[in-house]
Formats: structure tokens, C-alpha cells, sequence
């Protein structure tokens, strides 16, 4: 075939060979050809890439067919040409060629087949393009990164599986080329597969690798055994392509009939959340969606980083409670933590959310999808259950695998940990937030052959926000690049913090999917309640009292935990009320001693004297939950003396406790130092600022105006106030001076003053909820 070297190529800007290779190591992770000889075929010298056209061919083939419309057709066809090869210096590479690509790793490079030259705008230099190739890789089995222990255990010495994955790499990542051969060809030419002596034939041996099957990397799933020289033509790509993908398809429908023969006709269980009948809106409704066995899925999930900490709702085994008191029972399944077996009325979002992860991670593609919503409208709930059921449809292997990543914007002391975090769930190394910053911007910014995708849980994304707003803005721009695969799902109270805090110009390029959780309704309330009581035998809660909660929340907030929690201490509430009256009926007069009924009753546990007086017909209510017992409940929450007290607290105090409690939620632990609690406090101002805008600035002004040594004196002052009403205990740091009125403050240099409540925190936060001034300072009151 006679062939035309393009040259319009020689005006554009080329990245030089130095150039490169300093940006080739920045490219892929792991993994690849380990070759001993790391220099490249291509030598050092400097010279542009150059396409290669096959014009000559369609010229005389024109000229034949009709050689008086030739030139006008000429004409057009040279507009649309696709290049067939490329050329550097005296290196040629055409279609169909198997080509070594650059990995950051001195001596390994990445083996994949040119599909098609491309010229791609340049991740580097906005706006020029670059030459390019689609590569369909080969995946060593050393570089299964989620699915490590899918790998085959009879690899042979260099053998590599092809995958049907492509992506686009600029030529000068291209270093060399490989030769791919059957396992029968390999031994003929190395017998037993070992390494030949000499250099040069060293180097020859360490571009040569088997190919026998194909793989789907991320499901583990392999084709049957192929010879490569009956099914690879270097002309005919498209039909190896062809053969792979139907190879994986007829391995995948092999591994479901195995599946479905192994389960034993388990019974089909509905889906369990939110508990209606359909969870997809699609029609194709996964799999795992339709059927599902009735086992957490842990025991199966083959994960090589962290496996995730829940499972799917609805899969999750009785525990020890289920034989409890029914009182215990209701105070469990009230409680917040307690991960409930629905999540009623939250249908649509759940869709939502799970539609566009799941698109995303199939697709390969990036995403960002900013949820918000008030306190306790079910937005962690709901992220959680998405990725529980995508990770069981992973299990079904009906989804590709995925990485997943919590962050919570609480329980890290610097939102930069952020970037350290992600990377350790990428990688499994642990290194700083700046150098994992640095790693990071490499690898979204850079083609990876077999890059997995990664979800992102950045709960509490409030408390993220930095000065310059530098860690909100990565995560939510790292996905939008090409090849991140990143998908964020930040999860915040207030709809408009990106506006707030990026500006509108900023938060509009990102184009992130927003999705508003409503705050609940009554009727919701009364459904989330009812659902998580709905299992609790002796009928202790009346549906007056679940009703009369739930409007009292939805009036005022709408808030899930606070209905929960308002329903827990009136079971408590009540239960105490029967325990009294169980030890009213056991009151067993001197003259009855011998009754052996009576005798066994004493010695039953209280529990169990519950359980057979409860129920009784016609006895009074006590030991129910009724309307009463609901006020009651909201009356204690909201109203003890030490609440009203710390609501008419100083605006200093109420920050300096709020500081305080975020604190102690972050660590774990009640003790604190001054020097921390005033750090956290300057981040809930600025937060505060960032949410509520020019009204958060006055609230600034008014606490940390004035220059660091005001602000100390400032909060100083509130800590001390706080220390002589009791609520705080203060041991005062080595470095401290001043003393006012017989109680010492904090001095600028005394940080390290030790300081812990001496009053529950819960009363705090209870307090701080229903306080309009605290609210504002952040989310550590609300857990
Ligand atoms: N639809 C629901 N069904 C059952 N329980 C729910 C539902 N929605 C919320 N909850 C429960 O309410 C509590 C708060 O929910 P969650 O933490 O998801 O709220 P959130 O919107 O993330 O709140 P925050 O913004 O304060 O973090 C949890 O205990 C959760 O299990």
C-alpha cells in the first residue's frame, strides 16, 4: 500500500521527547510489562509525530471508477482522510499495531492494541490538540485492582489478558511495541517459559506476551481460551473487538445460569427500600433489585480495599434485641443509629440517586451530584442504602465494580485530610494531604488504562469549607475531567453553599446534579415511625401518640431524628410507668408466701414480667405510649432548667459550646483543649458566614472581629462564664496568667488549657436545637 505522510503536523506545538516522558510518568498506576530494558524503541531524538495516510490507494481506486468525477471526489475525501499510522523519526505504528505504552514506573510499560488515531484536545494546554491513539488494552494479572482475588491462579510466565477497554493516550506515550503470541507459540520459542540468555534476546523475550483469553477486569470474568494467531489480523481489529466482547458476554450469561443453578431456587424476596414495590423507575430494573437472597452480602463480596460498613436494608439479620422487651425492642429500633430495615417515603430520591451512580459507574464516566436537605431529611440514610445495593448488584455482578470512599466533613480536625483520605482508598497508601493533593491532580488528570470508578461520600460538606474553598472545589472538579471516573456525592443541609461559596460563575461550570431532600411531611413521620415500630409485639405504642409526635416535628422541621428521638423517650418514659406498676402487682402480701406462682414471679426478670403483664385487657394505660406521653417527652427534651439556662447564654457561649461539641463528636473523646475548641470555633464562623451569607458576616464580626487577642479574650471570657455556671470544667495550661475575679482565663499563649462538659452533652445539644442562634452554628449539634 502506498502511504502519504501528512505534514500539516509540523506547525502545530509538539511536546518534545523530555517533555514527554516527564509527563508519561504521570500517567498510570501499576502494574503493566516489566521490561529490564526501560529505554524506549524510539530513541532521544526530538521529532514531531506524523500521521500517515493511505491516500494513494483511495486515489487509484477512484481514478478506476470514474476518472472524470476523481478530482472533485478527491477533494472530499481528503477533508474527511483518517489517518492509518503515525510516524517519529524512524519509529512507524499503524492500526492494529501492539504498542508499549509509558507507566510511571521505571521499566514497566502498558501493552494495548491501536484502534484508531485521534487528535484530542491536550488535558495540559487548553485548547490545542494533540495526536492521538485508541488503545484496547491487556491487563496483566497482577493489575486487578478491585477484583485482585477474581484474578486466575494459572497465569503463565508474561501472560496478559485483552480487555474490552479503551481510552485515548497522546502518541509520545508510546514507547515501543510488543510482540503477542499463543501460549503454544510462546513455549516453542522459550521452553518452560523461561527467560532466554543475552541481552538482546532478554529485551526480546520482555516484549513478548501470551494472550489467551479475554477479561472483564472489573467482574473477573474471562473468555474461554482463544489462540492468538488463529483470531488476531493486525487488518481486522473490529472482528478481535467482536470476539472479546461476545467472549465476556457468553461468560457472564454462563456465570448467572451457575448462580441460578447453585442457589437452589432461593425464594425471590421484593425489594426492601424504600420497601414499594418498585425501586427503579427504568425498565431495566437490575437484577439484584428484582431478587435478592436473603444473606448480607458481606460474607460474598470480594473487595480488596475496606469492605463497606453496611449492608443493603432489608438483607440485614435479626439481632439479639428481637427476643428483647418490647419496650427494649421500640427503644432500639427508635433509635437513631439504628439502621432501619426501609426507608419509607424516601422512594424517589433513592431512584434518583441510585440512577445516577449506577449510569455513572457502567458508563465509566464522572459524575457530581450535590444533595441537600435539612437535618434528619434522610440524605445519609439514602446515599448509604444506593451504595449497599449497588454493591449487591456488584456481588450479582450485573454492575462493574467500584471503589467507595466516606468522608465526613465532622470527623476530620482539617477538611484537607480530605485529599489524604481519598488517595488511601485509590491506593492503599497513607501519605499527607499536599503530596496526596499533588498524586491526586495526576491521576484524574490523566488517562488510566483500567482505571476503576470511585464513588465519594462527602457527608457533611459544611464542615469542609476552607478559606479559599480549595477542597470543595477539587472534589467537585476532579470529576468533570475526562478521565477521573470520580463520582462525588456531596451531601450538605443547605441547597445553595456551592453558590455561596464558590460563586455562581464557578458552581454553574461545574454543572452538578443537584437533588433536594424535602423535610418530611406528618404523614412521612408517621410512616417512618409506624414502619420501624411496626414488628414490636404488646401493642405499646398508640398510633394517637405516633400521629400527634409527627405533627408536632413537621410543624416545626420536619426532622426524622427529632421524631425518633421523641418517640424513644416516651417508650423510655413508659416503660419506666410499667415497671412501676409490675412492681405494684408483685407487692405479694406475708400470708401469700407460699404461692408458687407468686414465689416464681419474684424471681423472673422485670423484662419478662413486662412481657405477661402488658398486654392485659382492660387494665389501665400505663406502660403505653399516648399523647400524653409524647408531651411529656417533648416537655423534658426542650424544657429542663440547664437547657433554658444555655439558651440564654452569650452568643460567645453558645459558639464556644457548639465548638466544643463538634469537638468532642470529631474525636471521640470529652476532653478538649482550649487552643482546639477556639480552632473549631473560628471554622463554624466561617462556615457560618459562608451559609448565611451577609448575615453570617455579622455574626463574625460580632464574635472574631478584632484580631486574634480579642478573639481568645472573647471566647476566654465565655469559657470562664460557662466554668462558673458549671456546665464546663477548665484545668488551666501551664502557660496561663490572668485571673479575673477569682477564675482564670485562658491566656493568648495558653492553649493547651484542658476542657470537658460536666453536663451531658445530649442536654446540650437538645438545648441548642431549639435555639435559632445556635442552629446556626453547625451540624455538631445535630447529631
Ligand atoms: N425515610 C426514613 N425511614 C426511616 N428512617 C429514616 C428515614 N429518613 C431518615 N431516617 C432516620 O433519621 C435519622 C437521620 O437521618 P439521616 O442521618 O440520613 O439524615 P440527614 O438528612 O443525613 O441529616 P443531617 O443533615 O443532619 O446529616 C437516621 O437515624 C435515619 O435512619
Amino acid at each position: 500500500m502506498a502511504v502519504d505522510s501528512g505534514s500539516s503536523s509540523d506547525a502545530e506545538p509538539q511536546p518534545t521527547r523530555q517533555k514527554a516522558r516527564q509527563r508519561a510518568q504521570h500517567w498510570m498506576t501499576k502494574g503493566g510489562l516489566v521490561r529490564e530494558d526501560s529505554d524506549d524503541e524510539l530513541g532521544d531524538e526530538d521529532h514531531p509525530w506524523d500521521w500517515i495516510y493511505a491516500i494513494e490507494d483511495e486515489k487509484n481506486e477512484e481514478t478506476k471508477a470514474s476518472p472524470e468525477k476523481s478530482s472533485r471526489r478527491r477533494t472530499s475525501r481528503v477533508a474527511k482522510k483518517k489517518p492509518i499510522g503515525a510516524r517519529m523519526g524512524s519509529f512507524e505504528c499503524r492500526i492494529g499495531d501492539i504498542v508499549l505504552l509509558k507507566s510511571p514506573e521505571a521499566g514497566k510499560d502498558w501493552v494495548g492494541i491501536i484502534v484508531e488515531f485521534v487528535e484530542e484536545e491536550d488535558d495540559d494546554a487548553e485548547g490545542e490538540m494533540i495526536k492521538s491513539a485508541s488503545i484496547m488494552w491487556f491487563a496483566s494479572p497482577d493489575e486487578f485492582l478491585s477484583t485482585r482475588n477474581k484474578r486466575r491462579q494459572d497465569a503463565l510466565p508474561n501472560e496478559q489478558y485483552l480487555t474490552a477497554d479503551f481510552n485515548t493516550n497522546p502518541l509520545y506515550s508510546i514507547s515501543g511495541k510488543a510482540t503477542v503470541m499463543s501460549k503454544d507459540a510462546f513455549f516453542a520459542k522459550y521452553p518452560n517459559g523461561a527467560p532466554p540468555k543475552g541481552n538482546a534476546e532478554l529485551a526480546e523475550y520482555n516484549k513478548s506476551i501470551v494472550c489467551r483469553r479475554g477479561v472483564n477486569q472489573v467482574q473477573g470474568r474471562y473468555t474461554d481460551e482463544f489462540v492468538w494467531e488463529e483470531v488476531y489480523r493486525e487488518d481486522n481489529i473490529y472482528e478481535l473487538i467482536t470476539m472479546v466482547k461476545e467472549g465476556l458476554k457468553a461468560a457472564r450469561k454462563r456465570k448467572a445460569a451457575d448462580a441460578d443453578f447453585t442457589e437452589t431456587k432461593e425464594e425471590s424476596v421484593a425489594p426492601t427500600t424504600p420497601r414499594k414495590k418498585q425501586r427503579v423507575a427504568s425498565n431495566a430494573t437490575p437484577r439484584s433489585q428484582r431478587k435478592k437472597a436473603l444473606t448480607t452480602p458481606t460474607h460474598k463480596r470480594i473487595v480488596v480495599k475496606k469492605p463497606l460498613e453496611f449492608t443493603p436494608l432489608g438483607t440485614r439479620v435479626l439481632s439479639q434485641d428481637h427476643f428483647a422487651s418490647p419496650y427494649r425492642q421500640a427503644r432500639t429500633l427508635l433509635h437513631v443509629s439504628t439502621v432501619p430495615e426501609s426507608l419509607p417515603c424516601r422512594k424517589n430520591e433513592f431512584n434518583e440517586v441510585y440512577n445516577h451512580l449506577s449510569a455513572a459507574i457502567m458508563e465509566g464516566t464522572g459524575a457530581c451530584i450535590y444533595i441537600s436537605g435539612t437535618p434528619g431529611t434522610g440524605k445519609t440514610a439514602t446515599v448509604r442504602e444506593v451504595v449497599a445495593q449497588l454493591n449487591a448488584a456488584v456481588e450479582a455482578e450485573e454492575m462493574d465494580d467500584f471503589i467507595f470512599c466516606e468522608i465526613n466533613g465532622m470527623k476530620i480536625t482539617d477538611p484537607h485530610q480530605a485529599y489524604s483520605m481519598l488517595w488511601k482508598e485509590l491506593k492503599g497508601d497513607r501519605v499527607s494531604p499536599s503530596h496526596a493533593l499533588d498524586l491526586l491532580e495526576q491521576e484524574f488528570s490523566h488517562p488510566s488504562p483500567r482505571r476503576v470508578s470511585c464513588v465519594v461520600l462527602m457527608d457533611e460538606l459544611d464542615q469542609l469549607v476552607t478559606k479559599n474553598q480549595s477542597v470543595m472545589y477539587n472534589f467537585f472538579n476532579w470529576p468533570a475531567l475526562r478521565h477521573s471516573r470520580l463520582i462525588v456525592l456531596a451531601v450538605a443541609n443547605t441547597m445553595d453553599l456551592p453558590e455561596r461559596t464558590l460563586s455562581n460563575k464557578i458552581s454553574s461550570r461545574l454543572g452538578l446534579t443537584r437533588i433536594t431532600f424535602p423535610g418530611y411531611k406528618h404523614t412521612d413521620l408517621m410512616e417512618i415511625i409506624g414502619t420501624r415500630l411496626a414488628n414490636v409485639p404488646g401493642n405499646i405504642v398508640d398510633p394517637d401518640a405516633v400521629q400527634f409526635a409527627s405533627r408536632k416535628v413537621a410543624a416545626v422541621s420536619g426532622d426524622a431524628r427529632r421524631a425518633l428521638d421523641i418517640c424513644r423517650r416516651a417508650v423510655e418514659i413508659a416503660e419506666q410507668e410499667a415497671e412501676e406498676a409490675a412492681a405494684a402487682d408483685l407487692i405479694i402480701p406475708e400470708e401469700d408466701e407460699e404461692n408458687p406462682l407468686q414465689r416464681l414471679a419474684r424471681h423472673l426478670p422485670v423484662a419478662i414480667m413486662q412481657l405477661l403483664l402488658l398486654p392485659k385487657p382492660g387494665k389501665a394505660k400505663a406502660g403505653r405510649v399516648t399523647i400524653s406521653t409524647i408531651k411529656q417527652a417533648i416537655q423534658e427534651a426542650t424544657s429542663t432548667p440547664l437547657q433554658q439556662s444555655l439558651r440564654c447564654l452569650p452568643l460567645s457561649g453558645k459558639l464556644f459550646l457548639a465548638a466544643l461539641l463538634a469537638r468532642i463528636h470529631r474525636t471521640g473523646i470529652t476532653e478538649s483543649t482550649f487552643g482546639d475548641v477556639l480552632d473549631e470555633a473560628r471554622r463554624i464562623a466561617d462556615a457560618a458566614v459562608a451559609v448565611a451569607g451577609a448575615a453570617g458576616a455579622g455574626v463574625k464580626d460580632f464574635l472574631l472581629g478584632g484580631g486574634s487577642s480579642a478573639r481568645v479574650r472573647s471566647l476566654g471570657f465565655a469559657a470562664m462564664e460557662l466554668m462558673n455556671s458549671g456546665v464546663l470544667a477548665l484545668e488551666q495550661g501551664a502557660g496561663s496568667k490572668s485571673l479575673l475575679g477569682g477564675s482564670t482565663i485562658p491566656a493568648r499563649g495558653d492553649r493547651s488549657s484542658k476542657i470537658r462538659l460536666r453536663v451531658a452533652a445530649e442536654d446540650v445539644r437538645l438545648a441548642f436545637r431549639e435555639d435559632l442562634e445556635a442552629k446556626g452554628f453547625g451540624l455538631g449539634i445535630d447529631q
